[in-house]
């Protein structure tokens, strides 16, 4: 049987699919942005059926530029946009409305209230997560609450809900597999971690029936075969995970105390923390890593909602670079006695702040900021943040001490970026040869379970260098800057 893996990674901002062959190498790739819907302040919408069709496209175009015949194809691994919520009718395969992204802050109040009620403690001590709009089950109550008719439906069970890659592996089997895997289960509010099934309390809580819900398989399973129609012969789905825990396998993070930060539209850091689910005392999550062979490993994660999206603000609201490579280059010209900090809190804040009310802010203007100063201060908040979420990490766990940080995602091509990285947070910062470390964390999932790829020791062998970013800053300069950006954050928080 050949090697080639096709990985299908569903993003936020666009669908891509990468065509790896048997030496884990990019033979074709197609990708594809698609539409961001803003209905409202704080909403966040996607078009189902553009998911799928651009997911389709690039898969489809993957293949060809690989120039591989589809039956070469051994097996598809997915990973996705996690949070993301759809409901479709089990009979038509139509969403009754809109994904609701990630992002999406329309539940705050309902988050808020159900905080003040005092359920926060069992939520958290379930799902290893908070109780706040980022994540799943409240965005799925709202669709239920505020669609006619959908609540009583899917109680007949005639209404299914996934994440995307539950939506993805019910379009490509032809509707008959619903299924999801456990990384994506467990960012739902809904999934018990320690047991890694559903949870009837929590069920009851956010008021979502069962019967709408996938069955959670490992992330290396049997997920289901592709109608012959798509690709004109069948294919098996063996893997699938989140985006964040497929770039923690990608980058071949798989002993405890290795950390993985992955910067796209927005940044998540990934620690694992091996077969012991560490509690946050600092406002990180407690996530599922990966699940193989039915054997848990977790992570601590942080989570910022804006990263590379400011980047993107810079590109599409203010017009002051053309393209997101700009950004770099403008922020070299950076006028250095400046201080302006960029709070990016257009979405409120994650990890550890968790301020969904906040937006964001600009400080320390002066007469003389201009561009320059402005596309500093956006890349640098990237680094600052992360600098906020090992602090946390590190109070939480010794494990996260002396650990060398590996990233990738769009954001990571910015070796300005990278370098106040590895100075902020006075450790090494790692960025691998391969950046498309999330499709390929999907497609290690795929081939190891065919029998064709690795298994998890000879694929950590593979990952390979490409630079390693080392600290340059004075102690004070570092300290100094921090001092600013604390400041600049206490002054956006919502409270203050
Ligand atoms: N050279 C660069 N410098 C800074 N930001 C960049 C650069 N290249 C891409 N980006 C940013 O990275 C993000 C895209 O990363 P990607 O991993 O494709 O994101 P996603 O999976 O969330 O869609 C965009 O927000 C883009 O603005
Ligand atoms: O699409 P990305 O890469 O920004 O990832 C989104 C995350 O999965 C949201 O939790």
């Amino acid at each position: 049987m050949s090697g080639n893996i096709l990985a299908i990674d569903q993003g936020t901002t666009s669908s891509r699919a990468i065509v790896f062959d048997e030496h884990q190498k990019i033979a074709g790739l197609g990708k594809m942005e698609f539409t961001q819907h803003f209905p409202r302040d704080g909403w966040v919408e996607h078009v189902p059926e553009e998911i799928w069709a651009t997911a389709l496209w690039s898969a489809k175009t993957a293949i060809k530029k690989a120039g591989v015949k589809a039956s070469e194809i051994a097996a598809i691994g997915i990973t996705n946009q996690r949070e993301t919520t759809i409901v479709w009718d089990r009979q038509t395969g139509k969403a009754i409305y809109n994904a609701i992204v990630w992002q999406d802050r329309r539940t705050t109040k309902l988050c808020e209230k159900l905080k003040k009620a005092g359920h926060e403690k069992l939520v958290s001590k379930k799902t290893g997560l908070l109780l706040d709009p980022y994540f799943t089950a409240t965005k799925l109550a709202w669709i239920l609450d505020n669609v006619p008719g959908a609540r009583k439906r899917a109680e007949k069970g005639e209404l299914a809900f996934g994440t995307v890659d539950s939506y993805l592996i019910w379009r490509l089997t032809g509707g008959k597999s619903h299924a999801t895997d456990i990384t994506n289960a467990c960012r739902t509010l809904l999934l018990n971690i320690k047991t890694g099934e559903w949870d009837d309390e929590l069920l009851k809580l956010f008021r979502i029936p069962r019967a709408m819900l996938p069955e959670v398989k490992d992330n290396a399973d049997d997920f289901g075969m592709t109608d012959p129609e798509i690709f004109g012969v069948a294919l098996p789905i063996y893997g699938a995970a989140g985006d964040q825990q497929a770039a923690t396998i990608g980058q071949a993070c798989f002993n405890p105390g290795m950390l993985k930060s992955t910067y796209g539209t927005g940044c998540f850091a990934l620690l694992n923390t091996g077969t012991d689910m560490v509690r946050s005392k600092n406002r990180l999550l407690t996530t599922v890593a990966y699940r193989l062979n039915g054997e848990t490993t977790y992570a601590l994660e942080g989570a910022i909602f804006i990263a590379g999206a400011s980047v993107q603000w810079m590109r599409d609201m203010l017009k002051i670079i053309e393209k997101s490579s700009d950004a770099g280059v403008l922020a070299a010209k950076a006028d250095p006695t400046q201080n302006v900090y960029l709070v990016p809190a257009f979405v409120g804040l994650g990890a550890p702040w968790w301020d969904s009310a906040a937006r964001g802010s600009l400080t320390g203007l002066t007469r003389n900021t201009g561009p320059a100063e402005l596309a500093r201060a956006a890349l640098e908040s990237v680094s600052y943040q992360t600098r906020d979420l090992i602090d946390a990490m590190r109070k939480d766990w010794k494990g996260a001490h002396d650990t060398v940080l590996r990233v990738d995602g769009g954001m990571v091509a910015s070796d300005f970026t990278m370098q106040f990285l590895a100075d902020m947070l006075n450790t090494p910062v790692d960025r691998p040869t391969i950046l498309e470390t999330t499709a390929l964390g999907a497609a290690w999932l795929a081939g190891w379970k065919a029998g064709v790829w690795p298994d998890q020791k000879g694929f950590a062998e593979r990952w390979a260098l490409d630079r390693q970013f080392t600290p340059r800053m004075d102690e004070d300069e570092r300290t100094r800057k921090l001092k600013g950006w604390r400041d600049a954050v206490r002054r956006t928080l919502s409270s203050s």
